[in-house]
């Protein structure tokens, strides 16, 4: 073991004796900061959080290809290669035997005019974040995906859930989560400035602020809470380098446990029961894919034409404007662009006059007019 793991385990013995209260609160921010600190050293090298990019680095080297990108991550033998090639039609290797997949294998699957690049990857277990296997590059390759898909085997034990969950806890991914809402700009002089906008129900205050602040060295900053939030959320904030990505849970194997079994997975939310070998329900599955990936589809028309059902422009719906739409098309677009004629769900008439910073919805038909 390191010397930074042991280290770790240290501090996190002394948080479990540590009697959570009023009096304590201090300490164990320090405690928590310290364990974050030690952590992203373990993982970074020293220096830390600017190897928050170095990270990525060490993935598998798989260019990003179509219009999202998902990751197939779990325990070995649980059936990832299998559901990559029912998913996507391109073979990976598929055995009985445990570590069968040894790198990154991409393939792409089509749905609903979209093309989403899906990533098998080597079986990751206990320890996997700490440099174990091939965890590493597994767990930073997910980390540059836009949805995780942690596939599990049915039959087996629920703890595997629970490991692999904290394993990419531990490599700074948050999984369905979005960022702390918290403002937090360092400043040349003035002290800490600390505002709760919404009431602290789960450990924070000034005094876990300027603790936390401490142990990063900052000694001068503006904070502002808008949301409630926890001492280890506010260190994220800190720590600057997490990546929020939300993750679907995929039973697969299906086909091996009991109909009354199958009733219960079925009940819980954000898991699709599965089995890859059989096909079956990877409609569903495909259709919670899609709804966790945050595109809409927009049909382009050609003046005098009816719109192109067959290939639409993907956006990705933070910022699905006219002008994202022309950028996707074209980047010589915009130098040209007079206005759009837009129908749909985001047109107020049909067609409606809209301009670039109009918002689109999707399955939106937009017609791009440019000037004279
Ligand atoms: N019964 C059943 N077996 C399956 C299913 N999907 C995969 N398997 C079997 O499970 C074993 C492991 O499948 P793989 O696809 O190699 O699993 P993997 O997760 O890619 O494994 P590693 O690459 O070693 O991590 C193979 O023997 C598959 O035939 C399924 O839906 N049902
Ligand atoms: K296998
Ligand atoms: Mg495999």
């Amino acid at each position: 073991m390191s010397d930074i793991q042991a280290k770790i385990d240290e501090l996190e013995a002394e948080m479990a004796r540590t009697q959570k209260n009023k009096a304590t609160n201090y300490h164990l921010g320090t405690l928590k900061a310290k364990i974050a600190k030690l952590k992203s050293e373990l993982i970074n090298g020293p220096g830390g959080k600017s190897a928050g990019t170095k990270n990525a680095e060490r993935g598998f080297d798989v260019t990003k290809s179509g219009d999202t990108r998902i990751g197939l991550v779990g325990f070995p033998s649980v059936g990832k290669s299998t559901l990559l090639t029912s998913l996507t039609g391109t073979r990976s290797e598929a055995a009985a035997y445990e570590f069968t997949t040894l790198t990154c294998i991409p393939g792409t699957m089509k749905y609903k005019g979209a093309r989403i690049q899906v990533l098998d990857l080597p079986g990751i277990i206990e320890g996997a974040a700490d440099g174990r296997g091939r965890g590493r590059q597994v767990i930073s390759t997910a980390r540059t995906c836009n949805l995780i898909l942690i596939v599990l085997d049915s039959a087996k034990p629920v703890t595997h859930k629970k490991i692999i969950e904290a394993e990419l806890n531990s490599f700074g991914i948050r999984i369905n989560q979005t960022p702390p809402a918290v403002k937090f700009v360092k400043k040349e002089k003035g002290g800490i400035g600390y505002q709760e906008m919404v009431a602290q129900t789960k450990g924070m205050s000034a005094d876990a602020a300027r603790v936390v602040c401490k142990e990063y060295k900052v000694s001068c900053a503006e904070i502002i809470l808008r949301e409630d939030i926890t001492v280890d959320q506010f260190i994220d904030v800190l720590e600057g380098n997490r990546a929020y990505v939300p993750v679907l849970y995929v039973f697969n194997k299906i086909d091996s446990i009991t109909i009354e079994e199958l009733d219960i997975l079925d009940q819980m939310p954000n898991y699709v029961p599965i089995s890859s070998q059989h096909k079956w329900n990877l409609e569903e599955l495909m259709e919670e894919i899609w709804n966790r990936c945050s595109m809409i589809r927009i049909y382009t028309k050609p003046k005098g034409q009816i719109p192109d059902y067959d290939a639409p422009v993907i956006l990705h719906s933070e910022n699905p404007t006219v002008e994202e739409f022309c950028n996707r098309l074209h980047k010589g677009i915009m130098a040209q662009f007079s206005h759009a004629l837009v129908w749909g769900r985001s047109a107020k008439h049909q067609p409606q006059t809209c301009g670039r910073d109009h918002v689109l919805c999707d399955e939106d038909i937009v017609q791009i007019c440019k000037k004279v």
